[in-house]
């Protein structure tokens, strides 16, 4: 698969002057719960109604969504107010049901994502329709497997594509339910650049009060659009009631949101700018250089440890090193984990460099 300018027709056909917003309950509930929402969203920035039919949950024993009868509640939603719709799909039996209630466009969980297989089926149940498919991030930071999901549908004919960037799994304390791991739909935007990028504040969040910067972040990331989970009464949801918001708050949101230009014609703007590039272009040969010099002390470091037979990893130096950065990286503004990512780096290269000094 390639890039190219036609993963974005779909995302072109809808004309908006902003992003794109899909939002709805997390599950359908209830007729009445599914319309009300649909009706409160119409009149907001709001194209795609959402609603999850079937619910993977973590363990058993949870609400595991109403099921195919959710389907007919979204299609009246969508007669009755003209958003578009879409629910997640995990095997070709939802496939054919979202198809016959004309759902338009279907999204793959996470959960799902991770499965080459589960995937393959789904794409080629979907083969020879022009459904809309956004598939979601898998849930662990892997951007092959990402891609590699939507490559599958893509070879089985489907063109309307896009992703959805919902977080990833972690075992560690964090103010998120899923870390944002921003990096990887940066690496994501760069090999595709015209693949519809959408982001999944609420799963990322897993609370309301975190939604609205993490949206404001992805404006700023060049994303196209935003998935957000919304109930009229968050609370009293049946699923994931603690990252819902209502239909007003979302329309505050998007008020909110600033959305940034990609670039500017503008002749002072773009003059400041050159500048400003310029002299960073000079820092990055003048860090590279240092980085080289490292690194030749760091072979000569090899020779003498060869020399002597010592061994290269050396733990206490090696903390000594991380220690003395930190303190001067605090001194400087810098957060440790900054430090810590960056000397793990060098400290890497610099043990590769030794390797192959002492396997001379
Ligand atoms: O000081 C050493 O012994 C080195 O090999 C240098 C260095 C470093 O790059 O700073 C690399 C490996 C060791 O684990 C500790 C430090």
């Amino acid at each position: 698969m390639e890039n190219s300018p036609k993963l974005r027709g779909w995302l072109n056909r809808f004309n908006l002057n902003h992003p794109l917003v899909i939002a709805g309950p997390c599950s359908a509930e209830t007729e009445d719960q599914v319309l009300k929402i649909a009706h409160q969203l119409k009149d907001t920035d709001t194209s795609v109604l959402r609603a999850g039919i079937w619910k993977p949950r973590t363990r058993p024993g949870n609400f595991e969504g109403v099921g195919a009868l959710g389907l007919k509640w979204l299609q009246k939603a969508k007669e009755e107010t003209g958003l578009m719709t879409t629910t997640e799909v995990a095997n070709p039996i939802h496939v054919d049901l979202a198809l016959k209630h004309d759902v338009d466009i279907l999204w793959i969980g996470a959960r799902t994502t991770v499965s080459p297989f589960m995937i393959q089926e789904i794409a080629e149940a979907l083969k020879g329709t022009s459904k809309t498919v956004l598939i979601k991030n898998p849930v662990n930071p892997d951007l092959a497997l990402w891609l590699g999901a939507v490559e599958r549908f893509y070879k089985q004919g489907i063109e309307n594509l896009g992703v959805i960037h919902r977080g990833f799994s972690t075992y560690n304390k964090s103010v998120y339910r899923n870390i944002p791991e921003w990096q990887i739909p940066i690496d994501l935007q760069n090999e595709f650049p015209d693949l519809p990028l959408i982001l999944d504040p609420s799963h990322i969040a897993g609370k309301r009060d975190l939604i609205f910067e993490l949206c404001q972040t992805a404006l700023d990331l060049n994303y196209d659009g935003i998935m957000v989970e919304t109930h009229y009464d968050p609370d009293k949801a049946w699923s994931d009631a603690k990252q819902q918001i209502t239909p007003k708050t979302l329309e505050e949101l998007t008020q909110d949101l600033k959305v940034r230009k990609r670039v500017s014609s503008n002749e002072d703007f773009n003059y400041q700018l050159k500048k400003l590039r310029t002299k960073i272009d000079k820092m990055d040969e003048q860090l590279v250089d240092v980085l080289g010099e490292r690194m030749q002390v760091a072979d000569a470091i090899g020779k003498v440890k060869k020399e002597h037979n010592v061994a290269i990893l050396q733990p206490e130096r090696w903390q000594e090193v991380l220690r003395r950065m930190i303190k001067i990286g605090s001194e400087n503004g810098f957060e440790e984990e900054f430090i810590m990512q960056i000397y793990k780096a060098i400290h890497q290269e610099s043990i590769a460099r030794q390797q192959k000094v002492l396997n001379r």
